[in-house]
């Protein structure tokens, strides 16, 4: 099969081919019905402490646009529904080619304009990869973030500047050492939403505790034509990078807001 993608003859309907766990029970992303999620008293908010990175990517890599630093870079996440500390390896995004489609999770049937994945892993594994393969929902924790169109992101900015120089599949720069991903993150990391899942692209592996936050981020219209100026490997727009909603199956979704 040609590499997996989001095309006609390589999308989520083809990806079982190659990965089974497709149809699984735990697979992501889901529609978030705020009518079935249940409130949890026990849930925290979160801690992310990201430290400055000294060397850090921002690549196309066919199929995403992703911020990556150099391994063992000293950022963590604590708190919320997780139980140990979980470290920082990768920011990427999903977006549509207009702004009614675009995002992965859905609430009550809502989709938005893009959505925002900070990738951490549960620190007891040696690496991510050991993290991605170590068996249940506990492997990496992700935080989901909405986008909307409203005012300009400044804390983005930095990343949203350089897509241009990223235009192009298996293409990367430098991010400069002064990005602060701190400024991204809400203040106060409260109101989400949280379930066990998957990753949303191949291989699918349901090691995720997903945490999707209630309140979205706000990007400028001309962040978000950034994004869907993006090419992808088949040279055609990367917006529609995004995994239509799986079923939740016998799965609860727990909320840290009534
Ligand atoms: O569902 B997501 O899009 O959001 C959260 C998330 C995290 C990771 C990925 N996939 C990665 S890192 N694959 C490469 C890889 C996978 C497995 C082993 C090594 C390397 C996709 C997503
Ligand atoms: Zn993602």
């Amino acid at each position: 099969m040609a590499p997996w993608g989001y095309e006609k003859d390589n999308g989520p309907a083809h990806w079982h081919k190659d990965c089974p766990i497709a149809n699984g029970k735990n697979q992501s992303p889901i529609d978030l019905i705020n009518g079935e999620v249940k409130y949890d008293s026990g849930l925290k908010p979160l801690t992310a402490k990201y430290v400055p990175f000294s060397d850090a990517k921002f690549l196309n890599n066919g199929h995403s646009v992703q911020f990556q630093p150099s391994a063992g870079n000293g950022s963590e996440l604590t708190g919320g529904p997780l139980a140990v500390k979980y470290n920082f390896e990768q920011f990427h995004f999903h977006w549509g080619n207009n702004d009614t489609e675009g995002s992965e999770h859905r609430v009550d049937g809502k989709m938005y304009p893009a959505e925002l994945h900070f990738v951490h892993w549960n620190s007891t594994n040696p690496s991510f990869k050991d993290a991605v393969g170590s068996g249940g929902p506990n492997g990496l924790a992700v935080l989901g973030f909405f986008l909307k169109v409203g005012a300009e992101n400044a804390a983005l900015k930095p990343i949203t500047d350089l897509i241009p120089k990223v235009k192009d599949a298996g293409t990367s720069v430098t991010v400069p050492s002064n990005f602060d991903m701190q400024a991204i993150l809400p203040a106060t990391l409260t109101d989400y939403y949280t379930y066990d899942g998957s990753l949303t692209t191949p291989p699918l592996a349901e090691c995720v505790k997903w945490i999707v936050f209630k309140q979205p981020l706000e990007v400028s219209a001309a962040q978000m034509e950034a994004f869907r100026s993006v090419i992808n490997r088949d040279g055609k727009p990367m917006g529609g990078n995004y995994r239509p909603p799986c079923p939740l199956h016998d799965r609860a979704v727990k909320t840290s807001f009534k």
